[in-house]
């Protein structure tokens, strides 16, 4: 098993309230799967009775066998016991003997119906109870992985978690369905069997069950010892539907550097590690069935042997004999199987351990005392000496102060790693910070509900990702309610509307995974105008036009700045052109702001900002000479 889980190291300022929020929701949820079980006990239980009835039934056929042989047949034997007293009363309430062995063969009808109906009500009642059960799960395991912490999703792997959200549902599933059922079958089959058999005849129930311990032990060590196998085999399962996963995400890019070789042999190392381990698996399942068919029919053998050497030496009568070979195989075989029932329960411990870790894994967590920023908060902002590290070794923010005013526009610059995205995260509460503080509208950030202030900041992040939708419901996704013509002017704000118009079905046209039919700059500028529609007094947008050509880009920043005044926008660019345009601009380096000002301003002191504006002036003058050759 993959370390999966990190560390939770904190040092905020909430450090040890953390750790106990922290901890207190695991404890929680480590009983969230057995509180969801025994949320359907009476079902379970239900189902245990209804194979306790069933399995009390199937006893009577035998029994009923050797009424009719030893007293109807032979009248050889003596009745023994009420239920058999009871039984022959009423076979023989009929004179004829051929009347009274149709009477024992209707009884056996009968109760054979009867178990069957309890069989059908056990898997009834256990597949209600086990379908809900598995559909609260998923439920919850989906929303859980929405409030997962961002550190805990940033080092996660998606090839993964979803085997563990799917397959291990599955094979939980088939646990709760099947494995239990028959091992509780076998148990209450063999709770309710053995002390009849012993009432009836102990020298044949200890030869009937001579080798039982025998194969129960050979099946549960078999159990103890195929359980790490189980485990490692889903481990090289998950690695396999890694990488699968990552090379149809990133597909392109390995033909861009052609990889397709590289990529192919990795695949075929990990697929031949899990061949290998499965077959591993298969040939301990083979060694375990044939030796466990060879103890069953050893038992029988001893049965058969034994028993008839007491029937012959007249100790035993052939109906009694013959009831415990019926017996003996109703019983032998289910507990063979539990061999079987055991060697998948360890894989269901295997898929309950991984989806648990999956619960356990901390969400975001907030502050007791929450304060509710208003809708029409002012939408200021201020870093006072902030810094953040992900991994407490290198800041990714160092000591960052600064104040933007309501409807302010920033522009954001600064050579990559200098942790300007990191700023975003904070401001957004994808991350906490570990000191000084962030206020926005004049409220505490960290006081502020993550979700509360995710509604009111309307932020495109780096990556644009879209929906496997149409762009209707991609564009809508920022605002439910919005009106078509809002959401044309998104569109048209994010200068992407004339291109969807081309489009055979407009808005309705269907997008791949991950927009795979639009090129990169129509892709930022479908996620530009879902962030558009949202209409927060806060626009953040994180290098977000990167991949759209210069006319385009003026064409937005004018749209953007029609309403400028209206929103605070922070613009993290790479461009001198959007820069330009903004109020001030901000520069950082090494997790430090180590400049800001007007464009004018910055030019006139040298530094990183006069460095990128003669590398883009000296771009844009080779550009616009003519082509020399
Ligand atoms: N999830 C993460 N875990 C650990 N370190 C991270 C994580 N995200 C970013 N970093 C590190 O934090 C630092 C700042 O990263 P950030 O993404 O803020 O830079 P950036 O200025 O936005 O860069 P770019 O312009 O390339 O997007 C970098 O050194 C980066 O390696």
């Amino acid at each position: 098993m993959r370390a999966f889980l990190f560390s939770n190291k904190n040092p905020a300022n909430n450090k040890f309230k953390g750790f106990l929020i922290v901890n207190t929701h695991v404890e929680h949820k480590n009983r969230f799967l057995l509180n969801l079980i025994q949320q359907k006990k009476w079902y379970y239980l239900g189902s245990v009775l209804s194979v306790g009835l069933a399995s009390y039934f199937l006893y009577l056929v035998p029994t009923i066998g050797r009424i009719a042989i030893d007293q109807i047949v032979s009248d050889s034997a003596a009745v023994d016991g009420d239920l058999t007293a009871q039984l022959f009363a009423l076979f023989t309430s009929v004179h004829e003997k051929p009347e009274q062995l149709l009477m024992a063969g209707l009884a056996i009808v009968l109760v054979t119906a009867f178990a069957g109906l309890f069989m059908y009500l056990k898997d009834y009642l256990a597949a209600t109870a086990c379908e809900d059960t598995i559909q609260t799960l998923r439920n919850r395991l989906f929303e859980h992985l929405h409030k997962l912490d961002e550190r805990y999703l940033s080092k996660a792997d998606s090839g993964d978690l979803v085997q563990r959200c799917t397959s291990d549902i599955d094979t939980l599933r088939e646990f709760l369905t099947l494995q239990v059922m028959n091992i509780g079958r076998t148990v209450v089959l063999a709770l309710i069997m053995v002390p009849l058999m012993f009432m009836q005849h102990v020298w044949m129930s200890v030869l009937s069950l001579f080798l039982v311990p025998v194969v129960i032990y050979f099946a549960c060590t078999f159990y103890v010892r195929i359980r790490g196998l189980f485990q490692q085999v889903d481990d090289a399962e998950g690695e396999l539907t890694t990488i699968v996963q990552e090379n149809l995400t990133g597909i392109r890019v390995v033909r861009a550097f052609a990889r397709q070789q590289h990529e192919c042999d990795k695949f075929d190392h990990y697929n031949r590690k899990y061949s290998d381990l499965n077959y591993r698996l298969l040939c301990m399942l083979a060694n375990f069935w044939s030796t466990a068919d060879i103890l069953c029919f050893c038992q029988n053998a001893i049965l058969l042997f034994g028993g008839g050497w007491l029937v012959v030496n007249d100790y035993v009568s052939i109906g009694t004999y013959f009831a415990f070979i019926g017996y003996i195989n109703m019983l032998i075989w289910p507990i063979r199987q539990l061999g079987e029932e055991l060697s998948e329960a360890g894989k269901a411990t295997v898929a309950i351990n991984r989806i648990q870790q999956i619960l356990d894994a901390p969400e975001e967590v907030e502050q007791q005392s929450l304060v509710d920023l208003p809708d029409d908060f002012t939408a200021d902002i201020e870093f006072d000496s902030v810094s953040f590290s992900f991994d407490q070794q290198k800041p990714a923010l160092n000591n960052v102060s600064f104040k933007v005013a309501a409807g302010e526009t920033i522009a954001i610059v600064g050579p990559t790693g200098a942790g300007k995205s990191t700023l975003i995260q904070l401001l957004m509460r994808l991350q906490d910070y570990q000191q000084g503080s962030i206020t926005v509208g004049g409220i505490e950030l960290n006081r502020i509900a993550r979700q509360q202030i995710r509604q009111r900041i309307s932020t495109l992040l780096q990556e644009p990702f879209l929906f496997s939708r149409s762009l209707r419901d991609n564009i809508k996704l920022g605002h439910k309610l919005a009106t078509d013509e809002q959401m044309v002017t998104a569109a048209s704000d994010a200068s992407v509307h004339h291109t969807i118009k081309a489009f055979k079905q407009g808005y309705q046209t269907l997008i791949g995974e991950r927009g795979v039919s639009l090129s990169g700059g129509q892709k930022q500028r479908v996620t530009l105008s879902r962030t558009l529609l949202k209409k927060a007094k806060m626009l953040v947008l994180d290098d977000t036009l990167s991949a759209v050509d210069s006319d385009t880009e003026h064409k937005i920043i004018s749209a953007l700045h029609k309403k400028r005044g209206e929103q605070t926008l922070l613009i993290i660019t790479h461009r001198i052109s959007v820069c330009q345009q903004a109020d001030r601009i901000f520069v950082m380096q090494d997790g430090c702001l180590v400049d800001s000002g007007s464009h004018q301003a910055l030019l006139s002191r040298p530094g990183f900002y006069q460095q990128l504006w003669q590398i883009q002036a000296d771009q844009q003058q080779a550009a616009d000479q003519p082509n020399l050759v």
